[in-house]
């Protein structure tokens, strides 16, 4: 994709000792809390008035009916549930995996501080559930994707879809910046 950038929410965590611990000894980190949300949107504001690219992207002067396009890659867990975010997103994905497939994966991730025994029963997956429904019943025009196939197969129709969406907005004449939500 043509002048892309990408900004992720795990950047924005809080440092250990201003995350929320519950009665159990569980560090709150799956919650907007554990971030500075408000940092996160300022980042995304800057981009928006001012498109520069972001570390690992590729700057191409590719232009699309003349115009150049910047495609703004949102990636992070709980992009959906977050008021001020809403009016932002050209497109939303959702990655969706069964829990089997979620605990496996996650207990492969190391995560500074490591999960404690039981933090993926007791805080990752409620806490997963409890905001899927509350993004469910807020927000609408989620593409959900299968976490399950290929990162290929996932990659590629992704990349049609931002493709061919653009390829619209260049017929309708409309110019500008592109947001997507990857969460
Ligand atoms: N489509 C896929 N098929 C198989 N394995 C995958 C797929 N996508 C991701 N994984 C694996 O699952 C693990 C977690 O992936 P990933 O980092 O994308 O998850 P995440 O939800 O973004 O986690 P975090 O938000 O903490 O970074 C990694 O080991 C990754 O290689
Ligand atoms: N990046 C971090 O600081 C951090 C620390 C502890 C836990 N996590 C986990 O990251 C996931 C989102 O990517 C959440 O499920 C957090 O539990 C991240």
């Amino acid at each position: 994709l043509p002048n892309c950038s990408i900004i992720s929410q795990d950047d924005f965590f809080k440092p250990e000792s201003e995350v929320d611990i519950d009665d159990r000894g569980f560090l709150q980190y799956d919650v907007l809390d554990a971030l500075y949300m408000e940092k996160m949107v300022s980042n995304i504001h800057s981009w928006m008035t001012n498109p520069v690219l972001t570390g690992n992207s590729e700057s191409m002067h590719d232009s699309l009916n003349g115009t150049e396009v910047h495609i703004l890659i949102v990636e992070g867990f709980l992009l959906y549930n977050y008021e001020p975010l809403n009016e932002v997103w050209d497109i939303k994905y959702f990655l969706t995996i069964p829990y089997e497939e979620c605990k496996k994966r996650r207990s492969s991730r190391v995560y500074k501080p490591a999960d404690p025994p039981g933090y993926f029963d007791g805080h990752v997956w409620p806490m997963y559930l409890e905001h899927r429904r509350e993004m469910e019943e807020k927000t609408s025009d989620i593409v959900y994707l299968d976490g399950t196939k290929s990162q290929e197969e996932l990659f590629s129709q992704v990349h049609n879809d931002i493709v061919q969406d653009l390829k619209k907005t260049k017929v309708s004449g409309s110019s500008g910046n592109w947001f997507v939500g990857r969460q």
